[in-house]
């Protein structure tokens, strides 16, 4: 495993072995021991998966304290642009967000810490994303950041996106208060 480290502290993308041959190909999607050592530690309880057409955005979303979740997300089939934004009230990179592909034909992964907005934009049909987490899903403890915030300054990948009701009323970092 091959470990990418970013301006922005605590986040780390994964490169894992890829072991090809005749049939295909064989990763290691998750290893404690091998993770440890790049820091990405955390008692994950629970996996989630979502599919999602092109076009699509999910996010900006996170769970408070003391519910917050660090996450460890990749793309099983398909492809999509990750985007974490930096919510640690404490951090020189507060409201600074960063973006990573995530393609099922990289095998790639990325940790994001608790502290961080997330949320994707599928850039193929059927894509699935798949994801660790540290804590449970607790839907009193959610909250989130509107993708489209001009502060944030994101580039989602897409002009037009689907997006669920819920997420299109989101604060905006002006309106918002982080609870990390
Ligand atoms: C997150 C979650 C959702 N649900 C149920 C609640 C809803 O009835 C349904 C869809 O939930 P939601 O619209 O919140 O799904 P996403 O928009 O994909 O949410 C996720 O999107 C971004 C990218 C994230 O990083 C979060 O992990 C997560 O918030 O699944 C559950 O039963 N358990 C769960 O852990």
């Amino acid at each position: 495993m091959e470990f990418i480290h970013f301006d922005i502290s605590g986040v780390v993308e994964i490169q894992p072995r890829v072991f090809g041959d005749a049939r295909g190909a064989f990763f290691e999607s998750f290893s404690a021991e091998k993770m440890a050592a790049a820091g990405i530690v955390g008692n994950w309880v629970q996996d989630n998966q979502s599919r999602s057409d092109r076009g699509v955005v999910r996010g900006l979303h996170f769970q408070q304290p003391p519910h917050a979740q660090a996450k460890l997300v990749r793309v099983a089939a398909g492809r999509a642009l990750d985007v974490i934004v930096d919510i640690r009230r404490d951090s020189p990179t507060y409201g600074q967000h960063l973006s990573v592909v995530l393609d099922a034909e990289r095998f790639n992964m990325l940790y994001v810490p608790v502290g961080f907005a997330h949320g994707f934009t599928a850039l193929k049909d059927g894509t699935l994303f798949l994801y660790k987490c540290t804590d449970y899903y607790a839907p009193h403890s959610e909250g989130g950041l509107l993708w489209n915030d001009p502060a944030l300054n994101i580039d989602w990948g897409v002009s037009n996106p689907t997006i669920s009701a819920k997420d299109q009323v989101l604060p905006t970092l002006a309106n918002f208060n982080s609870p990390f």
